[in-house]
């Protein structure tokens, strides 16, 4: 039996180098026709990935880099809040409830004509600061035998999220938004347990690359 040190201060029993080699060859065979079969099957589910979080804390930003990881479709909600949210969004006004139930409809509703068109799953940017939010776009995935919502949840403090706010251009919610944001926020909580949480204080790439290995980690439970 070889001893083969794996470090100075380790000794393990290991298999001689031909069973090893053996033993590798056939561990990566198994491996390539698992990697294949799960390629080549439909999955028997198919996530909505929901990215949440206030103004600033990167949904845009880690959404696409999702959606392109997985070759998902990619909706964005910044792109179907009725022209009065925006109005009020614009000038400074925090939405209500009564403004978010219909944009949130269409944000499911859009999620769902995705997967009903084919499509293994999809990555959707919602801010869904509340529960009740949360708990309504839930129901896509309660109604559906196979589809699966889960959350994103993007933490940041609010300074953070102020100064990135103030640092970005070309869009209409300004820093001045941002601790209304927080205020209407309910941060999910481990009764919440389809919600990731991910740290944005990172740089962007760090970011997106934790996003991705939580959503890959969840996507194999
Ligand atoms: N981890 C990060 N590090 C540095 N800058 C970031 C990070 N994440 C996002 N940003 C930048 O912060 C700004 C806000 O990001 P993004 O627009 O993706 O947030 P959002 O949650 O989609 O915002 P909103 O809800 O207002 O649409 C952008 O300018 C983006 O480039
Ligand atoms: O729930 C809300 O108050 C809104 O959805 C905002 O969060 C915007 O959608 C988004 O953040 C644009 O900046």
């Amino acid at each position: 039996m070889h001893r083969y040190s794996l470090r100075s201060s380790v000794q393990v029993p290991l298999p001689k180098m031909d069973t090893l080699s053996l033993d590798l060859d056939s561990a990566l065979a198994r491996r390539t026709s698992f990697h294949q079969s799960t390629v080549q099957q439909t999955p028997s589910v198919r996530h909505i990935w929901i990215i949440t979080g206030p103004a600033g804390c990167g949904k845009s930003s880690v959404a696409a880099y999702l959606a392109k990881s997985l070759d998902l479709p990619y909706i964005e909600g910044d792109d179907y809040h009725p022209p009065e949210n925006v109005k009020k969004m614009s000038a400074g006004i925090p939405l209500n409830d009564e403004d978010r139930w219909g944009w949130l409809d269409t944000l499911r509703q859009k999620a769902s004509e995705e997967l009903e068109s084919g499509a293994l799953g999809c990555v959707v940017t919602c801010s869904a600061l509340k529960r009740r939010y949360r708990d309504f776009i839930r129901q896509v995935g309660q109604a559906e035998v196979g589809i699966v919502v889960r959350f994103v949840y993007l933490r940041a403090d609010v300074e953070l999220l102020i100064q990135r706010v103030k640092a970005r251009k070309n869009h209409f919610m300004k820093d001045d938004m941002v601790r209304s944001q927080f205020v209407a926020l309910e941060e999910p909580d481990s009764s919440e347990p389809d919600v990731v949480s991910v740290d944005v204080s990172g740089t962007l790439t760090e970011v997106q690359h934790n996003a991705l290995i939580e959503v890959q980690a969840r996507m194999l439970e």
